[in-house]
């Protein structure tokens, strides 16, 4: 990192050197806050992505030829640098994205405990040993590394989605170019620096920075790219596995959601707005397990509605850096916009908005991106903000007639990523994990939250129906070899 007039510079990171981009070019992250700058980052081009494949190719015969447990070793020193830097890195993210630092910190300190976890994962099996036809044979399976992984990453969990791509990855023996979304790339660099400090052999991993069509779109057409992974937008997503797969090389994409929490009439409202709001509001709704349709049955409409607006009026818009602040400005002008737009139509379609969804008035916060947070009620399943992932403050409220309505509503768009219901009842609860479409199921829990240890994926238009983090990455990031070996 250097510096000119108090602004940091930074580079991309290739073959164990920071460097800058081949062509010179650099743009602003800025805060969206207050729209100041945080840090100026590459403009990378085809050249530079050329150098990092290139790297990571040279590197990755002998990366793999290490002993899981030494692998492992050097993710355990990566999470010991970035646990000491988690104010410093939690600090970063609030500046460049917005989110509270509380859930910044929360969400570093997350990224350590991914990078522990996979640090362990070095140590177990890799294989079964199964009975072959003849007695004298060893019939197991092994897997084998995929080569050079491509993450592609972006903006809303800049450290723990990087994270729960990179650990594995490596753990499992392949070397990494990883591209970071160009508004979050400062954070991205401060998590490249702890691995760097960690003692990574040179070409293990590389950070290139530059924008989704030049390096995005770069890494999905790369023959030096042997997998790619990418978490964003539904579009980009597609692009992103269309590309990759017509070279043939493997793809896993995460992508939107449109998540429902369903109140059945017996649930503990309480406890059902509390989960609303966090799972809808937290990180300003920039979740892909975020709620965004509240679908209430009819006997508990009134009563949860009256708590959910009594609740809403109480959370702090702000800077995420103010201790009182419970929800940050949009990350970027882009989204900013794009909620905006969501919640004119909202109006257009005739929803009723019965809570916020404006700029709020406050002077000190008028260069930030931000919005109130915003509840439309009388939305019916066929509206654009029933269907479209807006990732953003904005609650749909639907009123279902009976709990067997609530979850074909539920189900009733193209995504399936995460669901959840509130109830009491057991038998409901088992009915709705049965017939939801869903690959994250929460009874009396936010839709958001997902465990590390835990599969994590979508079904329908969420995901390339592969699974992330916990054990399931091995999936991805391994090729099944059966050997059978006869003396
Ligand atoms: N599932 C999720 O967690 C996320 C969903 N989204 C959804 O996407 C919407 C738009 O957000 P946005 O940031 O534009 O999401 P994108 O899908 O555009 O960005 C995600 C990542 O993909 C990169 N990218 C952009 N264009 C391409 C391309 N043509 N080929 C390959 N990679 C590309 C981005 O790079 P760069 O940023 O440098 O352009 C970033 O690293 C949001 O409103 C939300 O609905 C967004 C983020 C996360
Ligand atoms: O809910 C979470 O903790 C993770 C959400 C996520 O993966 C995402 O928004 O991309």
């Amino acid at each position: 990192m250097n510096a000119t007039n108090d602004i940091p510079v930074y580079a991309n990171y290739i073959g164990g050197a920071w460097v800058a981009a081949a062509g010179g070019a650099t743009v602003p992250s800025v805060n969206p806050a207050n729209r100041s700058v945080v840090g100026v980052v590459p403009a990378s081009t085809r050249a530079d992505l050329d150098r990092a494949v290139e790297a990571a190719n040279e590197a990755r015969r002998a990366w793999r030829k290490l002993t899981g447990a030494q692998r492992g070793t050097l993710l355990f020193k990566a999470a010991d640098l970035m646990e000491r830097r988690l104010d410093e890195i939690g600090e970063t993210m609030t500046r460049e994205m917005g989110k509270t630092f509380a859930e910044a910190k929360g969400e570093t300190a997350r990224g350590v405990a991914i990078l522990r976890y996979y640090a362990g994962e070095g140590m177990r099996k890799t294989g079964d040993v199964i009975p072959a036809t003849d007695a004298e044979a060893l019939l197991y399976t092994t897997r084998a590394p995929l080569g050079v992984v491509g993450a592609i990453t972006p903006w809303n969990f800049p450290v723990a989605i990087p994270i729960w791509k990179l650990a594995p990855a490596l753990i499992y023996g392949n070397c990494v170019v990883w591209k970071p979304a160009t508004d979050t790339a400062v954070t991205a660099a401060k998590v490249m620096e702890c691995f760097h400090e960690a003692g990574f052999p040179a070409g293990t991993i590389q950070m290139v920075v530059g924008g989704g069509r030049e390096i995005g779109q770069g890494m999905a057409e790369h023959p030096g790219i042997h997998g790619i992974t990418f978490t964003g937008s539904n579009a980009v997503g597609k692009q992103v596995g269309a590309a990759a797969f017509a070279r043939g090389a493997k793809y896993q994409l995460e992508m939107g959601g449109k998540n429902p929490i369903v109140v059945a009439a017996d649930a503990d409202l309480d406890l059902a707005v509390e989960a609303t709001i966090s799972g809808g509001l937290r990180s300003t709704g920039q979740k892909c397990t975020a709620t965004s349709r509240v679908i209430v049955v009819k006997d508990a409409y009134d009563a949860f509605r009256a708590k959910l607006l009594d609740k809403i009026a109480t959370l702090k818009v702000g800077d995420g850096m103010q201790p009182d602040t419970w929800l940050g400005p949009c990350a970027n002008e882009s989204q900013y916009d794009t909620v905006l737009s969501y919640i004119r139509q909202g109006v257009e379609e005739g929803a009723q908005l019965v809570f916020g969804g404006t700029k709020p008035t406050d002077e000190a916060l008028k260069d930030g991106f931000y919005v109130t947070p915003a509840v439309f009620e009388g939305v019916t399943s066929r509206m654009k903000i029933a269907q479209e992932e807006i990732f953003g403050p904005v609650l749909a409220l639907l009123r279902a007639e009976s709990l067997e309505e609530a979850i074909e509503l539920a189900n009733d768009v193209d995504y399936g990523l995460s669901a959840s219901l509130y109830t009491k009842n057991i038998g409901q609860a088992l009915a709705f994990v049965q017939e939801i479409d869903a690959g994250l199921v929460r009874v009396n829990a936010e839709t958001a939250g997902v465990e590390l240890q835990a599969p994590f994926g979508g079904m329908k238009q969420s995901s390339s129906h592969s699974r992330e983090q916990g054990q399931a990455a091995i999936e991805f990031y391994t090729s099944v070899k059966t050997v059978f070996l006869k003396p």
